[in-house]
C-alpha cells in the first residue's frame, strides 16, 4: 500500500472509533482481519497514523477546524510525520486508493492557523474538563506536561537480574537501538520510532523466552525501586494485577524473603503464573483469596498499593483512553483508592511501610489521597521523599517533582510515563 491507501484506512478506522466508542486496538485488529492483503508494514503505518491522530487529536482537529477522522489523520501527518500540505497533496494526486487531496477550503484554514496561538487545552492535547486537573497538578507547566503526554512513547525493558544483566541483554538486542535508561538501574530503552516505523517485537526474542527481560515502562521500574524491597523482607503486593511490579520487587529481593501477590480480580492475576515461571521468581506466593491475607495482618515490612486509577499517566500509550475518560470514572477510582488504602494499611507491621503508587498525573488521585489518608490514619507518616529520591537517583533532582507527600514522574519532566509514588511509615 502507498501512503494514500494507508491514510484512507486510518480515516476509516478513526471514524469507526469515534462512532462506536470502541478501543483503538480492537478497531485496528478488526481492520487487519478484514483486509488480509495489508502487510505488517502497512498495518504498522496505519496504526501509527491512528495513534498519532489520537494523541494529537485537539491540535490536529484545530489545524483543519474539524473533528472528523479525515482532519485528524491529515493533521497527524502534518504534525508528526514531517509532511507539508503541498507534499501530501502531491503524493495523493492521482492515487485512486487515497482520500481526495486537501481542498481549497482546507488549505485556506490551514494557512491561517498557527498552533502557537491555539487555546491552551488544544496545545496540551487534552479534553477541556481535564485542563483544570492538569493545571492543579502542574501549575504553569501544565500545557507542556499535557503536550508531553501526547508524544510517541519509547519501548522500555527491565532486565531480570535473576537471569541476566544489562550488558548481556544489550548484546542480545544489538541492532534494535536499545540503550541504558537514564534513571532505572536495570532498564533499557528503545527510543520512539519516527514516521511509519515500529518497535521490534522483542517478545519474539529467545532472550525474552528465557526470562532475561520484561517489558516495563521506566517509570514503573523506578516506582518499584523506590519501594525499597530488600532480600529477606515480607512484602504484600496488594494490587498485583499481571505482576509487573511483583516481578521487579522479587528481583530486587534476589528471590529471598517472601512476596504475597494479591488482586481482588482473580482473572487479572492469571498471567502472573507464566511470567513467574519464565523469570525464575521463586519467592512469590499468589494470594488470590481474602482468606489467604488474614494471617498477614500487621506483619508486612512493605505493603505496595499499585492502585486502580484513571491511567492518565499512560496517555502516550493508550491515547484513546484520554478521550473516553469522564469525571464519573475519576470519582469511582477515587473511592476505590480510598477504600484500598484503608484496607491495605492493616497488613503493615509497626515500623513498616505503606507504599502507594498510581499511573495517574492528577493530584486528586495522588497527593490528595495521601493527605486524606494521613489524616484518617495518624499512625502513618510520609517518609522524606526528597532524601529517598536523592539516595536512589543522585544527580537527578530535575527528573522528578518532589513534595512532602510523595514524588511524581512525567514524560515532560522524567521521560517516563506519568507515575506518582508515596511511602508512609507506620509508627513502631
Ligand atoms: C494499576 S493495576 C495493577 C498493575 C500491576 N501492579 C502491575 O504492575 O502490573 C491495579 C489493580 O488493582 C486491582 N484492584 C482493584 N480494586 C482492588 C481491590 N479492592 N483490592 C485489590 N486489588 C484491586 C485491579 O484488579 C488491578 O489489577
Amino acid at each position: 500500500m502507498r501512503l494514500g491507501g494507508r491514510l484512507a484506512a486510518a480515516i476509516e478506522i478513526l471514524d469507526d472509533i469515534d462512532r462506536r466508542h470502541r478501543p483503538a486496538a480492537d478497531v485496528l485488529k478488526d481492520w487487519g482481519l478484514s483486509h488480509r492483503f495489508a502487510g505488517a508494514g502497512d498495518r504498522a503505518a496505519i496504526g501509527n497514523i491512528v495513534y498519532d491522530a489520537l494523541r494529537r487529536k485537539r491540535s490536529a482537529g484545530w489545524l483543519l477546524d474539524s473533528d472528523a477522522g479525515r482532519a485528524l489523520a491529515f493533521g497527524a501527518l502534518l504534525l508528526e510525520w514531517d509532511q507539508s500540505a503541498e507534499a501530501l497533496n502531491a503524493t495523493l494526486e492521482g492515487d485512486r486508493f487515497g482520500p481526495s487531496p486537501l481542498d481549497a477550503g482546507e488549505l485556506a484554514v490551514l494557512a491561517q492557523r498557527d498552533l502557537r496561538t491555539a487555546p491552551d487545552a488544544v496545545r496540551a492535547d487534552c479534553p477541556d474538563w481535564c485542563a483544570a486537573l492538569l493545571e492543579r497538578s502542574y501549575g504553569e507547566d501544565w500545557v507542556a506536561e499535557g503536550a508531553g503526554l501526547a508524544t510517541r512513547p519509547p519501548l522500555d525493558i527491565r532486565v531480570n537480574t535473576l537471569r541476566a544483566d544489562r550488558d548481556k541483554v544489550l548484546a542480545e538486542l544489538a541492532g534494535t537501538g536499545a540503550e541504558r535508561t537514564r534513571l532505572a538501574h536495570q532498564g533499557l530503552r528503545i527510543p520512539p520510532i519516527d514516521g511509519s516505523g515500529r518497535h521490534p517485537n522483542v517478545q519474539a526474542e529467545p532472550a525474552f523466552q528465557k526470562g532475561w527481560f520484561e517489558i516495563q515502562d521506566e517509570g514503573s521500574q523506578v516506582a518499584a525501586e523506590l519501594a525499597g524491597a530488600k532480600p529477606g523482607m515480607q512484602v504484600l503486593d496488594y494490587c498485583a494485577g499481571a505482576g509487573g511490579k511483583t516481578l521487579a520487587l522479587s528481583a530486587l529481593m534476589d528471590n529471598q524473603g517472601q512476596i504475597f501477590a494479591h488482586d481482588s480480580e482473580k482473572q487479572r492475576l492469571a498471567p502472573i503464573f507464566d511470567r513467574l515461571r519464565r523469570s525464575e521468581n521463586r519467592n512469590v506466593q499468589v494470594a488470590a483469596k481474602p482468606s489467604e491475607l488474614a494471617p498477614l495482618e500487621g506483619r508486612m515490612d512493605i505493603v505496595l498499593v499499585d492502585a486502580p486509577c484513571t491511567g492518565s499517566g499512560t496517555w502516550r500509550r493508550r491515547p484513546d483512553a484520554k478521550w473516553r475518560l469522564a469525571q464519573k470514572q475519576l470519582d469511582v477510582r477515587k473511592g476505590e483508592q480510598r477504600a484500598i488504602l484503608d484496607a491495605a494499611s492493616a497488613y503493615v507491621k509497626p515500623g513498616g511501610l505503606l507504599v502507594y503508587v498510581t499511573c495517574s498525573v492528577f493530584d486528586e488521585e495522588n497527593g490528595d489521597q495521601i493527605s486524606a489518608f494521613a489524616e484518617r490514619s495518624p499512625s502513618f507518616k510520609p517518609v522524606d521523599h526528597a532524601a529517598r529520591w536523592d539516595e536512589l537517583f543522585p544527580g537527578h533532582a530535575d527528573a522528578a517533582r518532589v513534595t512532602s507527600l510523595g514524588l511524581s514522574l512525567s514524560p515532560a519532566k522524567s521521560g517516563t510515563d506519568g507515575f506518582f509514588f508515596s511511602a508512609m511509615r507506620r509508627a513502631g
